[in-house]
């Protein structure tokens, strides 16, 4: 998202954040970073009297926690992740240390210590690096802390116990929630408010521009603004090669700053303004005077506009196999990939430079290399390859769109339009009407399920059960996963034979796979295994709820009390500033299917009227949520 650039440089990447604190998944999540949570298992007890400031002990308690979980990770499957966060809040008040209170008469001790007076707040956030070298560990750490000054007002006996007994104080450092009940307390706050919550996101956004766009040292001008103090930005019209990252680094650092990056105009012009300034060495305060007669730049609209076309650069791109060209060649000039794939030199030039702008291929004055994200997604037989997914979204997907406007007036999906008949079977009918487009659309699926599986079968703890049952499997994508991570679970893939007569094309020979059975069979006619756990995993979401009241009250016949449940679907959620893909995967399932994406409300009502209780929801941060409820 061009909002912040410098998030989108850990897209691709497996981001793990060490801590069990909701408010900081909270705020990383609302930023659009996709990330895992593993709580750290470090005990914060180091010895405070060792450190000179507050802020190096919170530091070292930050490291701690996220080196406690990059370690656990590779351990555990010699697979560490890319980069772990680990951050650590406290409190300090007359040189004392405040931590989160143990009982209700330590958070009335805090309480009195912060009561009338000026304290602060200190984050510190540990960004680890990780690599792995012949199974070992290796990491590199960035650390920094913000400080936030708080003032509480002069509060009574009463008002402190009062809040107490809220149970409030018992998680937090300093024994306070400055974002719920305890914003009462609060006179005044100086610096950065989610500092106080527990994460310093501003900071930690310079700081990944520090780490993904290091400045060269000429290329550092210091502007000054008339009203805003002096900033370090950079030269935006160097050469040709550097364009694009300079660009992408002036975004950030006015993004950072509250400003809009075009607000000058159209983009081109603000270039050129500044280049002409930073020559003549003249400040920027004309700029501003501009603004305010212009009407703000609609870069929102204009990433709209150009969201069809981006998406299919990449879909082409795909198609022709650029980047499983590139994986093997370190660099390609155009003319050698445009000889390679049989294509004309000028379009493959034009195809590679969009390319590039979108971040999916590298260019240098040698020619064209595949960038770490296409790497590891676009090429087609990578391990978590999307490229069978894109595939059906060029062949199939991108058909069904052209036909919206009818899908939207009519209300309805567009099978008609593309089959020149009325799907009877949606499946049998669309997807599986020949072994192209059958081993196509299956492809497509095992690519979603191969990169949200193991945040599914984490999301909770399934050890209890000893059986499970994935209707709908496709290519058992999702068991193999599931029999990895438990190693007492045995997993049934209830799927239509025609999908299983193909499965061979898609089996890994991975660990665990003998308890792993296929079973052919349709879940809509046909008696379902018994199992202590039914997945259903992007299966509601193709269904009306008539059809899915006939699916869900089978399992719910067949499943004894105290079975599980588990849903993986996009849950829909106006809160979620991420969520645009749920709601524009609800317009695809109705160009396409019988069905539509539900908010968690939905899914509850449509459980529940079944029998299924306790129904809880992890949102995973991946492509897919997870829900699992119990049978009563
Ligand atoms: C002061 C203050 C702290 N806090 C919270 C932020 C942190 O979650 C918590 C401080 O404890 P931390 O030890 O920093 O974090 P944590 O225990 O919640 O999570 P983990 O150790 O797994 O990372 O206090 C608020 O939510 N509001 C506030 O106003």
């Amino acid at each position: 998202m061009v909002l912040c650039p410098v998030i989108r440089k850990l897209v691709g990447k497996r981001v793990v954040l060490a801590s069990a604190s909701p408010r900081r998944q909270e705020i990383l999540n609302s930023a659009g970073l996709r990330f895992e949570v593993v709580p750290s298992r470090f005990k914060e007890t180091l010895d405070k009297a060792a450190f000179s400031t507050p802020y190096e002990y919170a530091l070292e308690t930050a490291k701690q926690k996220a080196l406690e979980v990059a370690n656990r990770m590779n351990k555990k499957d010699f697979r560490s992740p890319d980069v772990v966060i680990g951050a650590d809040t406290i409190v300090s008040v007359d040189g004392q240390i405040l931590e989160k209170p143990a009982d209700k008469q330590h958070a009335y001790s805090m309480l009195s210590r912060l009561n009338g007076k000026e304290h602060s707040v200190f984050t510190g956030v540990a960004i680890v690096l990780c690599s792995t070298k012949d199974k070992q560990l290796e990491t590199e750490v960035f650390e920094f802390y913000e400080e936030t000054k708080v003032k509480f007002s002069d509060l009574s006996e009463e008002l402190l116990w009062e809040y107490i007994h809220s149970g409030e104080p018992m998680d937090k450092a300093g024994g306070y929630g400055i974002q719920s009940l305890g914003g009462m307390l609060v006179e005044y706050v100086h610096g950065d408010f989610l500092n106080v919550v527990g994460f310093p996101l501003n900071h930690f956004c310079k700081k990944l521009v520090e780490l993904y766009y290091p400045p060269s040292k000429d290329a550092i001008h210091h502007v000054k603004h008339d009203s805003v103090p002096s900033v370090e930005t950079f030269e935006v019209l160097s050469d040709e090669e550097s364009g694009s990252s300079n660009s992408t680094q002036q975004n950030v650092t006015s993004m950072l700053k509250g400003e809009s990056a075009f607000s000058c105009g159209d983009p081109g012009s603000l270039r050129k303004k500044e280049v002409a300034q930073h020559v003549s060495g003249e400040p920027m305060a004309n700029c501003s005077e501009n603004v305010e007669n212009q009407a703000p730049f609609p870069t929102i609209l204009i990433e709209l506009l150009d969201g069809f076309k981006a998406s299919k650069a990449m879909f082409v791109a795909c198609k022709l196999k650029v980047f499983d060209l590139l994986k093997g060649k370190d660099i390609l000039k155009a003319k050698d990939v445009a000889a390679h794939i049989n294509a004309s030199v000028c379009g493959i030039e034009r195809l590679l430079d969009a390319c590039t702008a979108l971040e999916l291929l590298n260019k240098t004055n040698e020619g064209y290399s595949n960038t770490e994200l296409a790497n590891k997604f676009l090429v087609s037989d990578s391990e978590y390859s999307l490229h069978g997914f894109i595939i059906h979204a060029n062949d199939y997907v991108w058909q069904f769109f052209t036909h919206l406007e009818s899908a939207v007036k009519e209300g309805t999906n567009q099978n008609h339009q593309i089959f020149e008949k009325k799907a009877q079977n949606l499946f049998q009918d669309t997807f599986y009407h020949s072994r192209e487009t059958k081993l196509r659309f299956m492809n497509a699926m095992h690519c979603i399920i191969k990169v949200t599986a193991r945040d599914v079968a984490t999301a909770f703890d399934l050890s209890g059960f000893r059986s499970a049952c994935d209707l709908g499997g496709c290519t058992g994508a999702l068991a193999h996963v599931l029999v990895q991570e438990y190693p007492d679970l045995h997993v049934t893939v209830f799927e239509l034979p025609d999908v299983i007569e193909n499965i061979s094309c898609f089996q890994p020979l991975g660990q665990g796979s003998s308890r792993i059975t296929f079973t052919p069979g349709d879940f809509f006619k046909d008696n379902i295994p018994k199992a202590d756990l039914y997945i259903l995993s992007r299966i509601l979401h193709d269904w009306s709820d008539d059809k899915i009241d006939i699916l869900l009250s089978k399992i719910s016949d067949t499943c004894k009390p105290g079975s599980g449940l588990l849903l993986a679907e996009m849950v829909l959620d106006k809160k979620r500033r991420h969520g645009r893909s749920a709601w524009l995967q609800s317009l695809n399932m109705l160009v396409q299917t019988e069905g539509k994406e539900r908010s968690c409300f939905e899914y509850r009502c449509l459980l529940e009227r079944h029998g299924f209780r306790n129904v809880q929801i992890v949102q995973t941060g991946n492509w897919l949520d997870a829900i699992l409820c119990t049978k009563c």
